[in-house]
């Protein structure tokens, strides 16, 4: 597997506030990766980073060999790196369909079946308005309209935060297919920490706004000390989150 994005010493913050202290990790094509932690170190500032939506210090965001630290964030969506806010930035005032047609840019009309195959829920809410669904119904349509770019790395910011367990397995189960059948690659950040390492084969653990720990998902799920030592008792596979 070739490498997708490697990010090297990365820092970057708001304003004064540096929050990433050197992050350093990689992602190779079709690789499902979570990145775990502890309320408050970062994760959602590096999946930011990722798209240029922080205040930019030093290291390099090389995408397929090219440093992209510097470029816009609408050149790193166009490259191919799709970004699922936590916000879930749905258009309130518009339905469904329309949602999804925003986001298809200058591709045709037809992907949008894409997205009704991947959630069909959204196809039988298709005329329905954004205020009208659910937050399951708006993650996916968060996530359908991010893939409409059709993205070869989707960063994901908590996308089962507020959910059923019901629709975190269908969201989950939507994710294993694009990862299966399509190849893209995940960042998934999530406080669902068991969900995390299920799906994913290998965790990077940020504390301080820097990388802790890095290795396969399968050796924190049989040792849990790693993940009681970094981010706390309560994310020990077998206890509740
Ligand atoms: N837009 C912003 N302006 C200023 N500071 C911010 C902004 N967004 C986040 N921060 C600060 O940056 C730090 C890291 O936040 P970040 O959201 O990346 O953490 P996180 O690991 O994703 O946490 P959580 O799991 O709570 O979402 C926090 O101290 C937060 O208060």
């Amino acid at each position: 597997m070739s490498q997708l994005l490697a990010l090297e010493g990365l820092e970057a913050g708001y304003g004064p506030l540096t929050v990433l202290h050197g992050v350093s990790f990689g992602i190779a094509e079709g690789e499902r990766v979570c990145l775990i932690g502890r309320n408050g170190v970062g994760k959602s500032t590096t999946l930011k980073t990722i798209m240029g939506l922080t205040d930019y210090r030093r290291g390099s965001v090389a995408w397929k060999g090219t440093d992209v630290a510097r470029r816009s964030t609408v050149d790193r969506a166009r490259m191919g790196i799709g970004y699922v806010p936590q916000t879930r930035d749905v258009f309130p005032s518009l339905t469904v369909e329309e949602n999804l047609i925003a986001g298809l840019r200058n591709r045709p009309a037809s992907e949008i079946q894409h997205a009704y195959q991947l959630f069909p829920r959204l196809q039988e809410r298709r005329n329905n308005p954004g205020t009208a669904l659910s937050g399951g119904e708006q993650q996916m349509l968060s996530v359908a309209r991010t893939l409409l770019g059709n993205p070869q790395l989707l960063l994901l910011d908590e996308p089962l935060e507020g959910l059923a367990p019901i629709i975190c397995e269908e969201l989950m189960h939507a994710f294993d297919q694009l990862s299966q059948q399509h190849g893209v690659a995940i960042l998934l950040v999530e406080q669902k920490v068991q969900e995390a390492l299920k799906f994913a084969q290998r965790a990077l653990i940020l504390d301080h706004g820097a990388v802790v720990h890095e290795g396969p998902t399968a050796e924190l799920i049989e040792d849990p000390s790693v993940l009681d030592r970094h981010i706390s008792v309560a994310a020990v596979p077998g206890q509740t989150h």
